[in-house]
Order: structure tokens, then sequence, then C-alpha cells
């Protein structure tokens, strides 16, 4: 039985993965953690999801239940990812990680940790999405440079990070088809006379409006045709089964940074 551990355990996703824990074979929740000023500490895990008892007290901190998980699942913030990655390097723990809006100096420090733990680092859980991943990369090659690329993504106005981290993977797979750096190529939004549109630039634009779980078009457009690729979920258990089914993979694998590309067996 591998054990796992829910941080951000009181948050929309954490509550979504204890769930999809407590509905998969071959796992059980071994720990959950919450923000040590949370009024929910010492509450059970399964009654603060909704899914009922799981003999699981919600604590305030990582380093009290280390003994207790293989491994973490982490949808939080970038700065407690990046110290919950410290933690579980430390005591061999592996991790599975969703948080999205790192910075580029965030997300190198993470990748670095693929030296010294197992992670899985997907911005995006779901097959669906990372099908498209495969889809895009496939489309804009078979495209070229003729056909206008913009991203248009909707999610809940919770949501804190802009655009999304997966409109950012979906124009890295297509840059990365067309042999562009989205570094140098990406446009985020578009305001007063600037001009008219580059031939090379990958436009994003951003939604935020009530309960979206999370909508993502990209549009391929020339004279005369366009193409969109478009994944809508309606369920964040699209994620949480993700997050599952990758934190039953790699439990046992070596070190290594890893994708839900290589959970699904998608990559080429
Ligand atoms: N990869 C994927 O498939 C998906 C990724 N995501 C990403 O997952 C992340 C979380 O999303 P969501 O669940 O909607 O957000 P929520 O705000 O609902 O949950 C985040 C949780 O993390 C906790 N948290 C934040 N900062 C800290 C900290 N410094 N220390 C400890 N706990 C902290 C919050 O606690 P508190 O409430 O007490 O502040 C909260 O419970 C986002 O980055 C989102 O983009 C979301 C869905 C799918
Ligand atoms: O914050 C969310 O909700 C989501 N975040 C992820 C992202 O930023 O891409 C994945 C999903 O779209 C939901």
């Amino acid at each position: 039985m591998i054990r796992i551990a829910v941080t951000g355990a009181a948050g929309r996703m954490g509550k979504t993965n204890i769930e999809a824990i407590q509905a998969a074979e071959g796992v059980q929740l071994g720990a959950a953690i919450v923000e040590a000023t949370s009024s929910l500490i010492g509450a059970d895990a399964g009654e603060v999801a909704g899914v009922g008892k799981q003999g699981v007290a919600i604590v305030g901190s990582l380093a009290e239940v280390m003994d207790d998980f293989d491994v973490l699942i982490d949808f939080t913030a970038p700065k407690a990812t990046l110290s919950n990655l410290a933690l579980c390097a430390e005591h061999g723990k592996a991790m599975v990680i969703g948080t999205t809006g790192l910075s580029e100096a965030e997300r190198a420090e993470l990748t670095s940790f693929g030296e010294k733990m197992p992670v899985v680092f997907a911005s995006n859980m779901s097959v669906g999405v990372n099908l498209c991943f495969k889809l895009l990369a496939e489309a804009a090659q078979a495209l070229g440079d003729d056909y206008d690329v913009e991203i248009i993504e909707t999610h809940h106005h919770h949501k804190v990070d802009s655009p999304s981290g997966t409109a950012l993977s979906m124009g890295e797979a297509v840059a990365g088809a067309l042999g562009r750096d989205l570094r140098q190529c990406a446009v985020y939004g578009r305001e007063g006379q600037i001009g008219a549109r580059t031939k090379e630039e990958i436009g994003f634009v951003t939604v935020r409006a009530g309960d979206v779980v999370g909508d993502h078009t990209v549009l391929f457009a020339t004279e005369g045709e366009r193409i969109e690729i478009t994944h809508k979920a309606s369920s964040r258990m699209t994620f949480a089964k993700g997050a599952v089914r990758a934190a039953g993979w790699l439990a046992g694998k070596e070190k290594g940074l890893y994708d839900m590309q290589d959970v699904l067996d998608l990559r080429d």
C-alpha cells in the first residue's frame, strides 16, 4: 500500500486529492497538512474533504509527519512547494507537484530537485490536456509559420496566477514544434496602438470568471481558415485522478524529474 500525504489539504485541489486517494486502489492517505495558522488543525482530513472519517488528523507542519508517507502530492503555491521539496529531499520522499505560477528562477530550483529525488511536475494532470500537448505539437509542425497562434484560457475567479500553467505549457509545445523560444515570442495581453501582430508571436488571453474549472483553446488561424484545439475540464477530479496515478507510478522510481507524459506513456 502506497501512503500519500497531501499538502494544502483544505484547498480546492487538496480536498479533491484526498477524495481521489480514498476512491483509488493500492493507495491510502498517510498525512494531511495545512498552513500552521489554520483552524482546521486536528480535524479529520476525510471529513474536511467531505468523504467521511479517514482516521488522519490534519497537522500544521509537514516536518511533523515525515514518517507517515511515501509520496507527497502538493498543489499549493510556489514558495510552499519549494520548501516542501527541500524537506522531502532531505527525508528521501517522492513528490507529485501540480502547483503553477512559478517564476523562471523558482522553476529552475524545482528542476534541480530532480537530481536528488523522484519528482513528477505537471501544469495539468488530466489525460485530455496531456494528449492535447501532443496534438498541438503535431498541428504546429504540420501548419508551420503561416498560421497565427493564440492561446485563450478561462478559469474561476479565485485563480491567482496568469496565464495558467497549462496555457504556458501549450505555448511551449507549439513554440518548440515551430523552432521558437516562448520567452522571446510570447505576448501577454494587448492594449492601445501597439501595431499589427507579428508572424512569430504567440498571444495569450486570460479570462477569470465564476466557477470555471479550466478551459483552454489554442487557435491556429491563417487567410481563409482557422483551427481550434480545445480542452474543457468540468471537474477537478480529472486532475486529482491524474495526481494519484502519478503518485502510484512514482513510488519506487529512481530520482529524476518526470511529467505526465512519462506517467501516461505519451512521450515519443
Ligand atoms: N497541475 C494541475 O493539474 C492543477 C494545478 N492546479 C494548481 O494547484 C494550485 C492550488 O490550486 P487550488 O487548490 O485551486 O488553490 P487553493 O487556494 O484552493 O489551495 C491552495 C492551498 O495551498 C495552501 N497554501 C498556500 N500557500 C501555502 C503556504 N505558504 N504554506 C502552506 N500552505 C499553503 C493554501 O492554504 P490557505 O488556504 O490556508 O492559504 C490552500 O489550502 C495552484 O497553483 C493551481 O494553479 C490546480 C488544478 C489542477
Ligand atoms: O488553478 C486552477 O484551477 C488550475 N490550474 C492549472 C493551470 O494553471 O494550468 C490547471 C487547471 O487548468 C486548473
